[in-house]
């Protein structure tokens, strides 16, 4: 059992405090957001305190505030030696972390979805995976990544995941324009996507390739919908997104 405390309790601290609650952790929270605080507290009975007071009553820290306000919360605060790390912050880089969080020296940095409660979320680690591993492995596997400009490219390809929400949307959209029935429309258009990826297997590469293939076979309409992206640039769209994002993770 650790005491682990959070500075910033909002959209992705409460899912991370309740996972870590339900392990049997101590957890501290601040304040802000005063609703989510207030609701971790009922549910989980944690502390809620100062962003002062959550850091002197922990061992491991979750650093959940949003990356414009970083600085100016993290350094009013006075960090230990002894405390351990967590950024899951987009575009605070690992140097910044230093600075802002001497004389602490042990980080990790990840990138966590809310589904993360309930398990299954890969957790690109850059720095201490080891920790990241003792906390929320098994349940959701820790992807180490050797260097920040890889853990950048993670994040881009996390933000695939509301890019390909929309994209479905559209597609579920475009089924009740047909049927008239917009409730099973995104129900089908969810289930099989969700479906289908849940029984695929995964860790190797070429997999998406293979299974993409298996369907996409001459004269289907797989391989009509497949075409149509490449010729609509669908994948360099999404290509350049990636690496845009990649691009504004390095300047940030
Ligand atoms: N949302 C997600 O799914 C993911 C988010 N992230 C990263 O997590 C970080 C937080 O994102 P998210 O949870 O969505 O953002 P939220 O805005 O929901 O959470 C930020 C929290 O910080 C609080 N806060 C603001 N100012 C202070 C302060 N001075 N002292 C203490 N707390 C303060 C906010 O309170 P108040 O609302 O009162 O301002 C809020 O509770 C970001 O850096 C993002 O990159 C990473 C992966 C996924
Ligand atoms: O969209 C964002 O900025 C954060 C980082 C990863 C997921 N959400």
């Amino acid at each position: 059992m650790s005491r682990i405390g959070f500075i910033g309790t909002g959209h992705i601290a409460a899912p991370i405090a309740r996972f870590l609650a339900a392990k049997g952790h101590e957890i501290a929270v601040t304040e802000r957001n005063a609703s989510v605080s207030a609701e971790l507290k009922a549910e989980l009975d944690v502390v809620v305190a100062n962003p002062q007071a959550v850091l002197d009553a922990s061992d491991i820290v979750f650093l959940c505030l949003r990356p414009q306000i970083a600085p100016e919360v993290l350094e009013q605060l006075n960090f230990r030696s002894d405390q351990q790390i967590v950024s899951v912050m987009a575009a605070v880089s690992a140097d910044q972390l230093a600075a802002l969080c001497a004389p602490a020296s042990d980080f990790v940095q990840t990138i966590p979805l809310g589904f993360l409660q309930q398990g299954g979320c890969p957790l690109a680690a850059f720095g201490n995976d080891a920790l990241l591993a003792e906390l929320f492995e098994p349940e959701n596997p820790v992807v180490k990544v050797s260097n920040e400009a890889a853990l950048n490219a993670h994040f881009a390809v996390c933000a695939m995941v509301p890019g390909l929400l929309d994209v479905l949307a559209t597609g579920a959209e475009w089924l009740a324009e047909q049927t008239g029935d917009a409730d099973a429309s995104e129900f089908y258009t969810t289930q099989l996507l969700s479906g289908f990826l849940h029984t695929m297997q995964t860790g190797q590469a070429g997999r998406l390739a293979e299974e993409r293939d298996a369907l996409a076979t001459d004269g289907t309409l797989s391989l009509q919908m497949t075409q149509a992206l490449h010729a609509g640039n669908a994948h360099d769209a999404l290509r350049s997104a990636l690496q845009a994002i990649g691009n504004r993770l390095e300047t940030d």
